[in-house]
């Protein structure tokens, strides 16, 4: 076992599905995976392992924002060998054509988290999704029937921002939506040569002020998830 996840070698899949929230985690693999075992619940970040029409995965929660997720992130890809992570998650849509429920494919992430400036001082890194994950999500979100929105999206370190209007600039750029993960998920990945891929619904709009509950934030976004599983 690693420091914050308790499962022994070989519990954990080298695909893996990873909301903020553990108990969307817990939802997850109770609605979607057979066979379902639970092998972490260290701090309450529930992780489980189960079947997807007979394959392996597992369903890890994260917790919210960068460092929380990183931890996370690093013991699966370090110490479990995992290859594949996709993030699905909830955000606030930046941008006026997105709705509730809306899907995201984030192709990248731009970020207000200082963890790349420490690496590279003398640039900007732009962290990006796995190009053939993402070559698949889009052919499943066809093969499924479901419409979606891809391109950039902000993952930032606070949820409640101290100056207003903190998002113009972003939603001047195009950016889609705000989260709090996926910019840590895609520079790991890139950095151990593993495949990351974030697929998020719109929870909220920062636009029109209209938003989901907790439960249905818990309880019911499953198109991200039917789409994540079509990439295993
Ligand atoms: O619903 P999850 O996956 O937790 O994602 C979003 O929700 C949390 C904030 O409420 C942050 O973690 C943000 O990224
Ligand atoms: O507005 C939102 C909604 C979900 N997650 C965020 O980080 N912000």
């Amino acid at each position: 076992m690693s420091l914050h996840i308790g499962a022994k070698p070989g519990e954990i899949a080298d695909f893996v599905l990873m909301p903020g929230d553990p108990l969307r985690a817990e939802w997850i693999a109770q609605t979607f995976l057979e066979d379902v075992t639970c092998y972490n619940r260290i701090r309450g970040m529930l992780g489980f392992t189960g079947t997807y029409q007979g394959k392996k995965v597992s369903v890890q929660g994260s917790g919210m924002g960068i460092p929380s997720a990183l931890i996370y992130y690093n013991e699966l890809i370090r110490d479990y060998g995992v290859k594949t992570i996709i993030r699905v998650g909830t955000a606030g849509a930046l941008q006026p054509d997105l709705g509730l429920r809306d899907l995201v494919i984030a192709v990248s992430a731009s970020t207000t988290s200082s963890i790349l400036q420490e690496v590279f001082p003398q640039g900007i890194f732009a962290p990006t999704a796995d190009f053939r994950l993402l070559e698949k999500a889009i052919g499943g979100a066809s093969a499924l029937g479901l419409s979606f929105h891809a391109g950039n999206i902000l993952s930032t370190d606070t949820f409640y921002p101290e100056s207003d209007p903190a998002y113009q600039a972003w939603t001047d750029y195009g950016v889609l939506c705000v989260e709090m993960e996926t910019a840590g998920l895609y520079s790991l990945a890139s950095r151990h040569r593993v495949r990351a891929l974030s697929i998020l619904t719109i929870s909220d709009s920062l636009i029109s002020g209209e938003r989901t509950s907790a439960t249905q934030r818990e309880r019911s976004f499953s198109e991200m998830v039917s789409l994540a599983l079509y990439c295993r």
